[in-house]
C-alpha cells in the first residue's frame, strides 16, 4: 500500500518544481539561440556603466571585443582593452566577467563590461556588440524574463526585484529585499507541499480504501492538514492589505477648516511647494496630490479644501451615496483586486453644477479595467486603474445640485483615506468653522478610528507660536493632539514620530512577522486557495473532494508562477526597465 502512496506523492508532487518556461508553455520560451544585450546601469555621464549580454554567443562575443583566444576565468574581473571587432579601433580600457550558465542571473552564459560610464564609450561598446552575429538589443525587462523561464527566480521573486528596483522608501526596499529573498515563495511552496500530501493521502484512500493494510486515519490526517492550512491562510489574509499599503503608497489627506494651515503642512512635509499657502481663507479650491516619503513610509498625500461652517453631514451624506454608486457591487472586488490611485488633473468643463460619471471598461477577467471619472465644475480629472472582473453597471451617473465640488472631493478623500491627518488653528479653536470641523470630522472618526474603518486620524494643532504663554486655553472636549507650528517647524519631530508610528500600524513592519502579500495577485490566489479548501470540506464524495485539493495547489502553484499565464507574466514583467 505505501508503495502505492510513495508513487501517488510523487504523481501529485509532479509539477511543483519551480517553472521552467519551455515546460510551462511552448508560448513562453526566451528565443532560443538568441543573445541580447543592453545597458544595465542607469543612463546618462556616470562614473562606470555595466553592459551585460546573455545567451549562447556572449562568450564569442566577449572574445571579439578583447581579441582574445581565451576567456577571462568564471566569475572573476580581468582588465582587458576592448575593441570594435570590425574597425579594431580601441574602444575603452574595462573590467570583464565570465559568467558561463547556468550559474548566473539569466541561468545562461553571461559576459558583462563594466566601462567608462561616458555616453560616446557606451554607445561604442553596443555599436560593436551589435555587430557580433547572433546578438540583438534586449528587451524592457528580458535578462529577469529569462532568469524566470529557467528557474533561477520564481515569480514572487521576480515581483521583489521589479519592487526593488522601483523601491523610493527604506521601508519598500526592506519589504522587496524579503521577498526577493523568496520568502513568500517559500512559505507558498510549505503550503503547497502541505496540500500534495493531503491530495496523495486522498488519492491512497480512493485507489486503496478497501485494503485492510491501509492505515485507518488516512483520511482524518488530511482533514487535519487541510484545517491547519485554511487557519494559515486566513490569518495570511487578515493582513488589512499592509503589503499593498507599503508597495503603492498609504492614502494620507490632510483636511481642516479654511486658513489652518493645511497647505503650509503638506508643503513642510513635502518639502516642496506643492500648494499655495496664502493668508485668504479659501486659497485650496480641491485637492492637490504629491507622494511622499514619510518617515521612511511611501505616502500620497493629498491637501483638501477647507471645509467651511455649515457643511457636513449633507455632503457627506451625498458623498456616502455617490461612492456607493460607483463602487456599487464591483467596489469590493475592485478593492481586493488592485490599486485606485485618483490624481488631480487639469479643468474639463464647467457645464455641470456637479456632475460625475463613471465609465469602466473591463476587457476580460485578467486584464486591468480603467476608470475614467471626469467632474465638471471641479476642474478635476481623477483616474484609476484597477483589475477586476467584468461589471454589468457599464454607466453610472450622479448628479448632486448645490453641492460645492471642493467639499465633495475632500469628503470624498476623507472616505478613502488611510490616515487623516487632521488641521486645527490652534488659536482658533472657538471658531465656527474649527467646531464644526471637530464635530463633523474629528469626533466621528476619532469615535471608529484605528478598529472601525481601518482609517486613522492624528489631530494637529498647528500655530503653535501665535498660542499666548499660558498655552492652549482648556477645551474639555478637545481629543487627543499634536502641537506644531509650520512656521517655526516647532512640534515637527513629534508630528514625524507620529506618524512613523500609525504608518507602521497602516502598512505593516516590512522586516518583522511573516512575508507581506504586496499585490491584489496574491490575495486573489490565495483566496481561491482558500475557497477551494473550503470546497473539499463540503465535497460529497472523495473524487470531489481530490479535485478541490488539486484545485488549491493550483493556485498556489499561479502564484508563484508555475501555472503562469503570459497576460499575467507581460503585466509583472511590463515594470521592469531594458537592461533588467
Ligand atoms: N503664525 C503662523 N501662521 C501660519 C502657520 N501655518 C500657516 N500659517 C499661515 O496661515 C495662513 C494660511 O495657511 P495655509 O497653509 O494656506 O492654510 P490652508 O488651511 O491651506 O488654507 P485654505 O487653503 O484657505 O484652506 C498663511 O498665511 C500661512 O502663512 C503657523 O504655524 N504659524
Amino acid at each position: 500500500m505505501w508503495r502505492g502512496l510513495w508513487t501517488l506523492t510523487a504523481r501529485a508532487t509532479h509539477g511543483l518544481r519551480r517553472p521552467c518556461w519551455r515546460q510551462a508553455s511552448g508560448t513562453l520560451g526566451p528565443g532560443t539561440g538568441v543573445t541580447i544585450f543592453a545597458l544595465s546601469s542607469g543612463q546618462g555621464r556616470c562614473g562606470v556603466a555595466v553592459i551585460r549580454a546573455s545567451g549562447p554567443a556572449s562568450g564569442p562575443a566577449l572574445r571579439s571585443l578583447t581579441a582574445a583566444r581565451d576567456l577571462p576565468p568564471a566569475r572573476s574581473a580581468r582588465l582587458r582593452l576592448l575593441r570594435d571587432p570590425c574597425s579594431g579601433e580601441p574602444l575603452d580600457r574595462a573590467l570583464v566577467l565570465w559568467f558561463p550558465g547556468p550559474q548566473s542571473f539569466t541561468g545562461e552564459d553571461c559576459a558583462e563590461f563594466h566601462v567608462h560610464g561616458g555616453p560616446a564609450v557606451v554607445s561604442g561598446v553596443l555599436q560593436a556588440l551589435s555587430g557580433v552575429p547572433g546578438l540583438r538589443p534586449a528587451e524592457a525587462g528580458e535578462f529577469t524574463r529569462r532568469a524566470f523561464a529557467h528557474g533561477k527566480l520564481s515569480l514572487t521573486e521576480v515581483e521583489g526585484l521589479a519592487d526593488l528596483i522601483h523601491a523610493e522608501t527604506e521601508a519598500q526596499r526592506r519589504q522587496a529585499l524579503r521577498q526577493l529573498d523568496g520568502e513568500l515563495g517559500r512559505l507558498c511552496q510549505d503550503w503547497a507541499e502541505t496540500l500534495t500530501r493531503a491530495l496523495a493521502h486522498v488519492e491512497a484512500y480512493i485507489d486503496f480504501g478497501e485494503d485492510d493494510n491501509l492505515e485507518e486515519d488516512v483520511l482524518e490526517r488530511a482533514d487535519i492538514a487541510v484545517r491547519g492550512l485554511e487557519a494559515a491562510l486566513a490569518a495570511h489574509l487578515r493582513d488589512a492589505r499592509r503589503g499593498q499599503r507599503l508597495r503603492s503608497g498609504a492614502h494620507v489627506v490632510v483636511a481642516g477648516p479654511p486658513n489652518a494651515g493645511k497647505s503650509s503642512l503638506v508643503n513642510l512635509l513635502s518639502r516642496k511647494p506643492v500648494s499655495i499657502v496664502s493668508p485668504e481663507p479659501g486659497t485650496t479650491r480641491d485637492v492637490l496630490e504629491t507622494p511622499v516619503d514619510l518617515a521612511g513610509f511611501p505616502a500620497l498625500l493629498s491637501d483638501t479644501a477647507g471645509l467651511r461652517e455649515g457643511v457636513g453631514p449633507v455632503e457627506q451624506e451625498g458623498v456616502r451615496r455617490a461612492w456607493a454608486r460607483w463602487a456599487g457591487p464591483d467596489h469590493g472586488q475592485a478593492q481586493t483586486m488592485g490599486r485606485a490611485r485618483p490624481w488631480a488633473g487639469p479643468a474639463l468643463s464647467p457645464t455641470f453644477s456637479f456632475c460625475w460619471v463613471y465609465f469602466p471598461f473591463f476587457l476580460n477577467e485578467k486584464l486591468p479595467s480603467f476608470r475614467w471619472e471626469f467632474w465638471g465644475d471641479l476642474g478635476t480629472l481623477s483616474y484609476a486603474s484597477a483589475w477586476a472582473r467584468p461589471s454589468f453597471s457599464c454607466l453610472a451617473t450622479r448628479a448632486l445640485q448645490g453641492v460645492d465640488p471642493g467639499v465633495f472631493s475632500c469628503f470624498l478623500r476623507l472616505e478613502q483615506a488611510d490616515l487623516v491627518l487632521a488641521v486645527l488653528d490652534a488659536s482658533d479653536l472657538g471658531s465656527p468653522s474649527s467646531r464644526n470641523f471637530l464635530d463633523t470630522v474629528v469626533t466621528p472618526m476619532g469615535a471608529q478610528s484605528p478598529a472601525g474603518s481601518g482609517q486613522r486620524l492624528l489631530l494637529v494643532l498647528n500655530k503653535l507660536d501665535l498660542l499666548p504663554r499660558q498655552g492652549l486655553a482648556p477645551y474639555p472636549d478637545l481629543p487627543p493632539h499634536l502641537l506644531l507650528s509650520c512656521l517655526s517647524r516647532q512640534g515637527l519631530d513629534g508630528l514625524l514620530e507620529a506618524l512613523r508610528q500609525e504608518l507602521a500600524a497602516v502598512c505593516g513592519d516590512p522586516s518583522a512577522g511573516p512575508p507581506l502579500l504586496t499585490r491584489a495577485r496574491h490575495r486573489h490566489h490565495l483566496q481561491g486557495c482558500l475557497e477551494a479548501l473550503g470546497h473539499y470540506k463540503e465535497a460529497s464524495d472523495l473524487a470531489l473532494a481530490a479535485e478541490a485539493l488539486r484545485v488549491a495547489r493550483g493556485h498556489l502553484a499561479h502564484l508563484t508562477g508555475g501555472g503562469g499565464t503570459e497576460e499575467v507574466l507581460n503585466i509583472i514583467f511590463r515594470d521592469f526597465c531594458v537592461g533588467k
